[in-house]
């Protein structure tokens, strides 16, 4: 099992625990398997994901990745894992504006210790990048953005890619093109996926879809 999420609440400043965001949650993502997170609008999908991602934390319950439990862990240790295993993918592409395509793919791997120039190379091919590799995010549109932070994602081979609402600012044919290219690339490297999405069209081309309700797993 990659991910082993047990009983996890989570409650947020002056909320109280009765309307808990997330409660009792429990799912296991195996390894190299894709799970898609559907559920109404703030029905805590994001809160899911940022717990996963170390971003924030959990009231009770446990979360392990890989066999290390997120509970207590270091600060520096949560950053250690976002930089290397964990990998997260946002609606906002959130890519450095003042670095090329390149650039932004190199930075992420380069603080996560892990430059593979070939496999960066083989990323910008796979991700329909290669002539674009010198221009700056403002020179690219929404879906050549998100493919570049898929590859910045990918870059250091995590072992679990989060992704949030990954195509919700981009147009039907781009949505498309992106989350195929991102299925195809997370298949093919063994990387787990968890992805957030509204769209039952999405998630239905995961290999399991899991619904939250009510801060609950239905
Ligand atoms: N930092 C925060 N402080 C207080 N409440 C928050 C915070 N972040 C989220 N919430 C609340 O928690 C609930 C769940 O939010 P969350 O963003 O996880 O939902 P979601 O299912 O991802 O929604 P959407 O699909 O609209 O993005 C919402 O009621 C939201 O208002």
């Amino acid at each position: 099992m990659l991910v082993s999420i047990r009983n996890i609440s989570k409650c947020y400043p002056g909320q109280d625990q009765s309307r808990a965001v997330l409660r009792d949650v429990s799912l296991d993502l195996e390894i190299g398997a894709s799970v898609a997170l559907t559920g109404e609008s703030g029905s805590g999908k994001s809160t899911l994901l940022h717990l996963i991602a170390a971003l924030d934390h959990y009231d009770s319950g446990d979360i392990t990745i890989d066999g290390t439990s997120l509970t207590g862990l270091k600060d520096s240790t949560r950053a250690k894992l976002r930089r290397t295993e964990v990998a997260v993918v946002f609606q906002q592409f959130n890519l450095v504006p003042s670095l090329t395509v390149t650039q932004n793919l190199i930075l992420h791997a380069r603080l996560g210790g892990r430059v593979d120039v070939g496999w960066i190379t083989t990323l910008t091919r796979r991700l329909g990048l290669e002539n674009l590799t010198h221009r700056y995010p403002e020179q690219l549109s929404g879906g050549q953005q998100q493919r570049v932070a898929i590859g910045r994602a990918l870059a250091v081979r995590p072992k679990l890619l989060l992704a949030d609402e990954p195509t919700g600012n981009l147009d039907e044919t781009a949505s498309a093109e992106v989350l195929k290219l991102m299925l195809e690339l997370v298949r093919n490297s063994g990387t787990s996926l968890f992805l957030v999405t509204h769209s039952a069209q999405i998630a239905d081309q995961l290999d399991r879809r899991v619904h939250l309700s009510e801060g609950q797993i239905q």
